[in-house]
């Protein structure tokens, strides 16, 4: 039989470099690949800024009316935002003892150990092959340069404000424990067969939202959470246990996406709103298969034994949402903070110039004995605000969380239409979903004349569009109470709305990230492309079921070698290869393995493989 096989002269090729450059010309393609890289949902659209604030909300139930203090007492509550809360809080979450640069590279608290399970020291009538200290698994990424990019990304941005409602973090689930070659060895008992075990399965990484958490600056020093290593397989036929879970805790209002390659936004991944919403990001790595799973009835002492499945690895954008009720928009200098003060105890900065906020407000409405509402003062919108003018796009992102949104328009300004106008507008091209959500307009300033006297050409503009206006003298308290119930009616309405779609989202699958691993974990084997270079005559062989055979084979047992053979033939590589027009000596990568391409007979191929067979191969499923 000719058999055209590739003779393995195997250079281990660093990392990942399959994944790289693929500048090469498509040359071949075995068949179409509807499925092989992982599918999420859409990314929402946001603005992108780099601005961060931190944001403290406790929980709506806290907020009870204090009736011993009588008449006087205010109806509501406040938590303010401000740089000084920021530090105070930054100062109270530093360790004191720890050195810094250390916890840094190694991440904190999470790393769980590897350990290594290797010879079953107890039991000296087995014999186990193959398994080294060297087998523990490597990390792939370079965490720190991609820290330092963040970085340059966050320039401008006081170092005490970063982080606290943006962060970045790195996770990998734990790989595979590896399997063993072993044979039993007994009194009485010759040939007692191969009992090499399997490895246990890595451990898997899950997001949980704790309820109790109100920022993402946990993150700032605790970036890499790493999933323990499955345990390596022993002898007796003992599978390796399973490796430690990680639980990345997040802040009810947590976005996160897939870090992006560059300064495009990554792949939304997952939205998590609700304390205790528990999603399995990324499942650990199966473990190996030892030599007792390899035993059929033509091979009873296969020598033969698999490394563990190495676990999914990830950098994330971590993004927490400002979770208010009710968000005041406007142009700059409108009364937004005036607004917030007349109805809350919040106290933020008013004067009369544009851009006095500089970070969101939050106050808290009481409007009944239990029932309150959180309203977020935002600083002012100018026209080509969703291209980054001003300040205000930086927290419209907040606003996507807000059930309802009021609108204050200056009426003293010289076309309080064209500024109602322009502030709608910016909505829209910030994010069409805001555009969309339940508004009120307030007319503001009514108790100066200039403003009266324009409220009621301006009250018909709106009427024309279907639009109700409200009016009302912020500084003075006058009318408020008018907009805050029709706020208030408004965010009844939508909240009874969302109560309906959030039972429906509850019942929603969070793990979808995990599943589409698994999916393309097992991708079919016969799924995949070739490239030629033919300036280096290489021939990269490219897909997951391919790739991932690869990386779980063990080179060191030489019944391995036969079967990657097997599989290259099987699964229509070789053909694809020889269809493609490749010669003596040019070099085939499929993974981290680089071979010689052997078109003679020296380098037989596995006994028995009927040439181009081309049946559909799977990674078998196990573990
Ligand atoms: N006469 C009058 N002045 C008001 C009223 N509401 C706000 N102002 C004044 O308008 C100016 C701006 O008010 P702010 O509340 O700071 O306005 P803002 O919309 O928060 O402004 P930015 O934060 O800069 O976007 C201040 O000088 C206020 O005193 C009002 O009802 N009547
Ligand atoms: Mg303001």
């Amino acid at each position: 039989m000719a058999c055209a096989s590739v003779a393995l002269s195997c250079y281990i090729l660093s990392a990942g470099s399959s994944h790289k450059s693929r500048k090469s010309r498509k040359f071949y393609r075995e068949k179409p690949k509807p499925s092989d890289s992982l599918h999420f949902p859409p990314a929402i659209h946001s603005a992108g800024g780099e601005a961060t604030s931190y944001t403290r909300l406790p929980l709506k139930d806290d907020f009870q009316l204090d009736l011993s203090s009588g008449l006087s007492t205010p109806f509501y509550d406040v938590i303010k935002l401000r740089e000084a809360a920021v530090l105070a809080v930054d100062s109270r979450s530093k360790k004191p003892s720890k050195p810094t640069g250390f916890l840094e590279e190694i991440g904190e608290g999470y790393d769980v150990e590897e350990e290594f399970l290797g010879f079953d020291s107890d039991d000296d009538d087995e014999v186990i092959f193959g398994i080294e200290s060297d087998d523990v698994g490597v990390e792939g990424l370079d965490e720190d340069e991609e820290l330092k990019e963040d970085d340059v990304k966050e320039k401008g941005v006081p170092a005490v404000m970063r982080c606290f409602d943006r962060a970045k973090i790195y996770v990998k689930a734990g790989d595979g424990g590896n399997g063993v070659v072993a044979f039993r060895r007994e009194k009485y008992v010759p040939y007692g067969g191969p009992s090499g075990g399997d490895g246990g399965k890595g451990g898997d990484v899950y997001v949980e939202v704790d309820g109790s958490m109100n920022s993402l600056l946990p993150f700032r020093k605790n970036v890499h959470f790493r999933a323990g290593r499955g345990g390596h397989g022993l002898g007796k036929k003992q599978a390796g246990g399973k490796g430690e879970d990680v639980v990345v805790k997040v802040a009810p209002g947590t976005v996160i996406r897939e870090s992006g390659k560059g300064p495009a936004e990554g792949v939304l991944l997952l939205e998590l709103l609700n304390p205790g919403q528990r999603a399995l990001l990324l499942p650990g790595g199966r473990g190996g298969r030892g030599n007792a799973s390899f035993k059929t009835g033509t091979r009873k002492a296969p020598k033969i034994a698999e490394n563990g499945e190495a676990g999914a690895e990830m950098w994330l954008d971590l993004e927490l949402k400002l979770v208010a009720d009710v968000g005041i928009v406007g142009a700059p200098n409108a009364g937004k903070s005036t607004l917030l003060s007349a109805i809350t105890a919040a106290q933020p900065s008013i004067a009369d110039y544009p851009f006095t906020t500089l970070l969101p407000n939050l106050g808290v409405v009481s409007m009944d004995y239990d029932e309150t509402m959180v309203v977020a003062d935002l600083p002012g919108l100018l026209e080509g605000a969703h291209k980054g003018f001003g300040l205000g796009h930086e927290f419209l992102r907040h606003t996507e969380r807000c059930a309802v949104l009021v609108h204050v328009v200056d009426g003293s300004s010289q076309r309080p239409d064209y500024e109602f106008d322009a502030v709608r507008l910016e909505l829209e091209l910030f994010s069409p979903g805001l555009s969309e959500k339940p508004y009120i307009v307030a007319f503001n300033k009514m108790d100066l004349p200039e403003a009266y006297e324009k409220w009621h050409s301006f009250k018909e503009y709106l009427k024309n569009r279907g639009i109700e206006p409200l009016c009302m003298s912020a500084m003075y308290g006058q009318g408020t109470s008018d907009v805050i119930a029709a706020a208030y009616s408004l965010l009844q309405k939508e909240m009874a709305k969302r109560a309906v779609e959030e039972e429906w989202a509850q019942s929603e699958n969070l793990n979808h990230v995990a599943d589409s691993i698994e999916k393309q974990r097992s991708a079919s084997m016969n799924d995949f492309e070739i490239f030629h270079e033919s300036s280096s005559n290489t021939w990269r062989v490219v897909g997951a079921g391919i790739e991932r055979f690869v990386q779980m084979t063990n080179w060191r047992y030489n019944e391995s070698l036969r079967r990657f053979q097997h599989a290259l033939e099987a699964c229509g590589v070789n053909k694809a290869l020889r269809k493609g027009g490749v010669r003596e000596g040019d070099t085939v990568i499929v993974g981290e393995m680089e071979m010689v391409w052997n078109d003679g007979n020296e380098q037989p191929g596995p006994s028995g493989t009927k040439k181009g067979v081309s049946g559909s191969v799977r990674w078998p499923q196990f573990g």
